[in-house]
C-alpha cells in the first residue's frame, strides 16, 4: 500500500504526544499496517511558537485548508479542541474523503450523531477513543469486546483533573486553588479548567459512553451533572470519618428499557475498586448481564497516554483502508431514548445538616425520614462551637431520587434546621 499522509489539527499537550509516538514507534506502526506513515501537515494558532516537539519549521500551517482540502493527505487527526469551528473543519475533511481520528468529547458528545453519519455516507472513518478516559480501550471495550452483552451499569471516574485534585486535597490535605494549577501545568485539564472541575467534561464523556454501551442517543442534556466546586474539607473529613473515599462519579444505569445518566461527587465505600484510582488515572467500572463485573484502568489524561489512544485509532483507519472497509463500523443506536424519572431512581444518599441544638430535633428528622419510608444507614450527631447548635451527618439506605429531593425540600422548611449544609450520593454499596 502507498505511504499514509497524516494531517494534524493541533499541537498542544496531545499532538506532541501524535508527534513522538508516530517517530518513536515507526517500525511497530509500519509492521502492524504494511506501509510508511507521515505527517505532512500541522495546523496551529501560532507558528512561530516554541514547541515541545522538533517538527520541521514548513509543516506548520495557521491555514485549516492546507489540511482539508489537501489532496495527499489521507487522515485528519484532531487534537485541537473547540467546538463549532472544529466541527466545520471535519465536515469539510470528510466531504473531501479523509479519514477521522479525534479526541474532541466536547464536540463528540454534541455532534458526534451528525459526524458518524456523514462519515458513514462518505465511505470515511471517524474513530474517537482519546476522547474518553485518554489511553484506556474503554469505547473499544463496550463496542468490540463487550459487543454481545447487555450492559446495565457503568460507573466511572472520567475526568484526570478533578480525580487529581480531589487526591491531593484529601491525601495530602492541599488547597484546591493550588492543586487545579499543578493539574493545569501537568496539561490534564482543558484550556479553560471549568468544564473540567463543573463536572460537563465528565457528562460530556458519559454521554458517549451511555450512548455506546447502551445503544442509545444519550445527548449532553440528558445528563444531570454537578462539579467538585462546591465540596468542603468538612464533607472530606466526614466522608474518610465515615469509611468513604469522594470522588467525581460518573454513573449510567439501565433498568428494563429506560435509563439514567449522572455525574456527581459521590461517597464510595474505601473498599471499592474505584475509591483507590487515585490522581489523573480513570476507571470505568462496567457490569454487563452476561459477564458481571469489569473494570477497565488508566491514565485518563496527559500526553503520550492520550495520544496512544488516538495513534490505535489511526492504526484501524489504515487497516480498514488496506481491508477497502472504511466507514462501515459505526453502529447506530439501536433503542430509543427513555430516561428513567426520579421515582425510579435508586442510591444511598449522605446528608450533612446543622440543627438547633433542642429535645427532640433528632426525633423529628427520623419521623420525616420514616414518613417517606427512608431508614439510616449510619447517623453522627456532633455540637458545633456556633451557640445551641449541632451537626448531624447521616446515610440513608437505598431510597428513590423523589423521596430524597422531598425531605430535602421538607428539612429547608423546618424552623429548627438552619441549613442542609450538603448532600452527596452514596455509590458502589450494591453492584448492578
Ligand atoms: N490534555 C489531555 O490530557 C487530553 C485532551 N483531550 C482533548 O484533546 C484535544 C486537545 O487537547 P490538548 O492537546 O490538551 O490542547 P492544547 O491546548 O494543549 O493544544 C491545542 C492545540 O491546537 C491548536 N489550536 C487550538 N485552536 C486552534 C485553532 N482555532 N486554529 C488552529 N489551531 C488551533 C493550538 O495551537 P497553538 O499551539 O499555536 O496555540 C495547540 O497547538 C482537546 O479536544 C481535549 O479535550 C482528550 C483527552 C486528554
Ligand atoms: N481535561 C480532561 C482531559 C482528558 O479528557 C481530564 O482532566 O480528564
Ligand atoms: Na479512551
Amino acid at each position: 500500500m502507498k505511504a499514509i499522509s497524516i494531517g494534524l489539527l493541533g499541537l498542544g499537550t496531545v499532538g506532541s504526544g501524535v508527534v513522538q509516538i508516530i517517530e518513536s514507534h515507526q517500525d511497530k506502526l509500519m509492521h502492524q499496517v504494511g506501509c510508511s506513515i507521515s505527517i505532512k501537515k500541522i495546523l496551529v494558532k501560532d507558528t512561530t511558537k516554541e514547541r515541545l516537539v522538533a517538527v520541521e519549521k514548513g509543516m506548520l500551517t495557521d491555514n485549516p485548508e492546507d489540511i482539508l482540502s489537501n489532496p495527499e493527505i489521507d487522515v485528519v487527526i484532531e487534537v485541537m479542541g473547540g467546538i463549532e469551528e472544529t466541527r466545520g473543519y471535519l465536515i469539510e475533511a470528510i466531504k473531501n474523503k479523509k479519514h477521522i481520528v479525534t479526541a474532541n468529547k466536547d464536540l463528540m458528545a454534541l455532534h458526534g450523531p451528525e459526524l458518524l453519519e456523514l462519515a458513514t455516507d462518505n465511505q470515511c472513518d471517524l474513530f474517537y477513543e482519546a476522547s474518553v478516559a485518554g489511553g484506556i480501550p474503554i469505547l473499544r471495550g463496550l463496542v468490540d469486546g463487550l459487543s454481545s452483552d447487555r450492559i446495565t451499569k457503568m460507573m466511572g471516574i472520567v475526568n484526570g483533573t478533578t480525580n487529581f485534585i480531589l487526591t491531593k486535597m484529601s491525601k495530602e490535605g492541599r488547597a484546591y486553588d493550588d492543586v487545579l494549577k499543578e493539574a493545569q501545568e501537568l496539561g490534564f485539564a482543558e484550556a479553560d479548567p471549568t468544564a473540567d472541575v463543573g463536572g460537563l467534561d465528565a457528562a460530556r464523556k458519559m454521554a458517549i459512553l451511555s450512548t455506546l454501551g447502551f445503544s442509545m442517543n444519550i445527548g449532553l442534556n440528558d445528563v444531570e451533572v454537578q462539579g467538585i466546586t462546591e465540596i468542603s474539607e468538612e464533607d472530606l473529613r466526614y466522608s474518610k470519618k465515615l469509611g468513604y473515599t469522594m470522588k467525581l462519579i460518573g454513573v449510567a444505569s439501565r433498568a428494563g428499557d429506560r435509563v439514567d445518566v449522572s455525574v456527581q461527587p459521590a461517597l464510595l465505600p474505601e473498599a471499592h475498586p474505584l475509591a483507590s484510582v487515585n490522581n489523573e488515572y480513570n476507571a470505568v467500572y462496567v457490569y454487563g448481564e452476561a459477564v458481571g463485573e469489569t473494570m477497565f484502568y488508566g491514565p485518563g489524561a496527559g500526553s503520550l497516554p492520550t495520544a496512544t489512544a488516538v495513534v490505535s485509532d489511526m492504526v484501524t483507519v489504515i487497516k480498514n483502508m488496506r481491508l477497502g472497509v472504511n466507514g462501515r463500523s459505526a453502529v447506530a443506536p439501536q433503542y430509543p431514548k427513555q430516561l428513567k424519572d426520579a421515582t425510579e431512581i435508586f442510591a444511598k444518599f449522605f446528608i450533612r445538616l446543622h440543627v438547633q441544638d433542642e429535645v427532640g430535633v433528632l426525633a423529628k428528622i427520623t419521623n420525616l425520614f420514616a414518613e417517606h419510608g427512608v431508614g439510616f444507614d449510619k447517623i453522627l450527631q456532633l455540637p458545633l462551637d456556633e451557640k445551641e447548635s449541632s451537626e448531624i451527618v447521616l446515610v440513608t439506605h437505598t431510597a428513590t431520587k423523589a423521596a430524597f429531593e422531598q425531605i430535602i425540600q421538607k428539612l429547608n422548611d423546618y424552623n429548627m434546621v438552619r441549613e442542609v449544609k450538603s448532600t452527596y450520593r452514596v455509590e458502589g454499596e450494591d453492584i448492578k
